[in-house]
């Protein structure tokens, strides 16, 4: 990992503060194994581990198609994906948080991850980079009326071996229940759950064993019906009994669980395993608040369980000027401190481990003449203990280009004139610059639909705003949508002297005087280098 890695980034912010890029908490939605509201026997998790599966289940191994690509959104009115839990999961979780760097794919897959720590099981390590389909796939969820034959070899399709198949739903039936609104013949008395525990353990297969269980599918009038029942006897009960223990259970389900969401279609290529970064800068841009310009930055670190947070600890942020002279900290280096403490939301899985996230929001005052070329922190832990410097391995943090900046303060919306809501964009341009193309991306992946809602580039053009930082001047552009979106994303491209500056991958929800953009100015000071 080498920062910056704005995909890693992304990804990363989702597997362990359960965030997306506004901030919303997506992962939160499962937290502490909850229900929804009003309360059904089902879990948040049992939804989305369901929903997972059955998008995961029109993958076909003999031609490489299909598989775990959010081809369920175009699937909801089939018979195999009956129920309100997939309804749900798609049009209230999972439609709003999918971006550039995120695909609606990957927030399904690691649903599972956070539904599976959030009912206390084992943590799913997480991949991401998967495509997301633009239309239906293939039929492929097996039902529970049709024949052991059958269920073996759709699961063969999926990629499954017959032990496989087995352990496979008994780690997805821990979680659940078979509701009476969707299949009214097998529990026509009310919605019933696989096992006794909302939790993710080995209940169902201990139950199972014990002969208690009363999972709908295996104890059912209609013996039509008892599809658990024929897959888990399917082997004399072998791999039931080798999975009835709460270790062997979480390591079998912890393989299979990652086999399932990381069968994507041929050619989609998946990056390494998301570890959560110790120390993380979330976000660092040149930008401004009043008409002061400021080097905006975000330092995340990690406290251990049960370790509080040292009451004397100091952060600081150090940066070299990357213009005038001082460049390079040639003579003088910057030093910010006091920066704004809080704590980071945690996702499920973070949650799970006890893990804490104190951030430092630091807002330098900076002058567009000195601007910004590296920055680096020193974290002093006030209690005798050796200082660390965190540097991005010796290097710093760079700030890529100080050419075009995002200005969401001075950004603003507006009611478009033939109906809609306009995004007033605006960016900084270094005022000495000109130039010869400026362009807005803007790129939205929300709602259902297929395909990005918008994905459209048009130019920006000089505008006369008051307020803009002196130093720079502004370049607006508009966006037309039907209505505000918290997904839409905007890069911010300026040719100059042949060389592309991008501001990559900005939020658009909060601008003009959202709180959100509100600062306190960190105390900047001066040392000789
Ligand atoms: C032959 C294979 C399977 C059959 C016939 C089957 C059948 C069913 C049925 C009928 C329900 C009730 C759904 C409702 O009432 O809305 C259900 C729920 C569920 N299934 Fe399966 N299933 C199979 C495999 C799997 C697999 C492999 C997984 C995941 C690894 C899984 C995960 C779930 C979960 C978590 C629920 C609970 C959903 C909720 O409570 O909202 N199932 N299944």
């Amino acid at each position: 990992y080498q920062w910056p890695s704005p995909q890693y980034d992304a990804l990363e912010q989702f597997v362990v503060e359960g965030t997306d890029h506004i901030g919303l908490d997506i992962g939160g939605v499962t937290r502490h194994c909850t229900h929804r509201n009003p309360p059904t026997a089902s879990t948040v998790a049992a939804e989305w581990v369901r929903l997972a599966y059955h998008d995961m289940a029109t993958h076909n191994v003999d031609d490489g198609t299909g598989g775990l690509d959010a081809s369920i959104f175009f699937e909801l009115d089939r018979a195999e994906n009956v129920g309100q839990g997939n309804v749900e999961t798609v049009t209230l979780d999972f439609s709003v948080s999918a971006n550039k760097y995120v695909s609606r794919a990957d927030l399904i897959a690691l649903g599972v991850s956070w539904a599976v720590a959030s009912c206390g099981g084992p943590i799913i390590p997480f991949k991401g980079g998967r495509v997301d389909a633009s239309e239906a796939g293939r039929l492929g969820v097996p039902e529970p009326q049709q024949t052991l034959q059958s269920h073996t070899e759709s699961f063969r399709q999926q990629g499954f071996s017959p032990t496989e198949m087995i352990s496979l739903v008994a780690c997805g039936h821990t979680l659940g229940a078979v509701r009476t609104a969707d299949f009214p013949d097998i529990v026509p008395n009310g919605d019933t759950t696989f096992d006794t525990t909302d939790a993710y353990d080995h209940a169902v297969v201990s139950e199972y064993i014990a002969g208690t269980t009363a999972n709908p599918l295996v104890v059912v009038q209609d013996q039509t019906f008892a599809s658990d029942l024929r897959i888990f006897s399917s082997d004399g009960n072998v791999t039931m009994n080798s999975m009835n223990s709460a270790q062997a259970f979480k390591d079998t389900c912890t393989t299979l669980l990652q086999k399932m969401v990381n069968t994507v279609p041929n050619g989609v290529v998946l990056t390494d395993t998301i570890e959560p970064l110790p120390v993380k800068v979330s976000s660092a841009e040149i930008t401004q608040v009043g008409s002061q310009l400021i080097l905006d930055v975000l330092l995340r670190l990690t406290q251990a369980p049960n370790v509080p947070i040292p009451p004397n600890r100091s952060v600081k942020l150090f940066w070299c000027d990357a213009r005038g002279q001082f460049t390079n900290c040639n003579g003088r280096t910057n030093v910010a401190s006091l920066p704004v403490v809080e704590t980071a939301v945690v996702s499920p899985i973070t949650e799970a481990q006890g893990i804490t996230l104190p951030t430092y929001q630091f807002a330098a005052p900076i002058d567009a003449a000195a601007s910004v070329s590296k920055f680096w922190f020193q974290v002093d832990e006030g209690d005798g203990s050796p200082v660390q410097t965190y540097d991005n391995g010796g290097q710093g943090y760079p700030i890529q280009q100080d050419q075009v900046i995002y200005l969401p303060s001075i950004s603003s919306f507006s009611l478009g004139s033939s109906g809609g809501i306009n995004y007033n964009l605006v960016v900084g341009v270094r005022t000495e610059s000109n130039p010869t193309s400026a362009t807005l991306h803007a790129f939205d992946k929300g709602g259902v639909g297929s395909g990005p809602l918008t994905d459209i580039t048009v130019d920006l053009t000089p505008v006369t705003i008051s307020g803009v930082a002196s130093g720079y001047k502004a370049y607006t552009a508009t966006v037309n949508r039907p209505n505000i979106s918290t997904s839409l994303t905007a890069d911010f491209h300026v040719v100059i002297d042949g060389v592309t500056y991008t501001a990559d991958f900005k939020q658009t929800l909060n601008i003009g005087d959202s709180p959100a953009l509100s600062r306190t100015l960190s105390t900047v000071t001066t040392i000789p280098s």
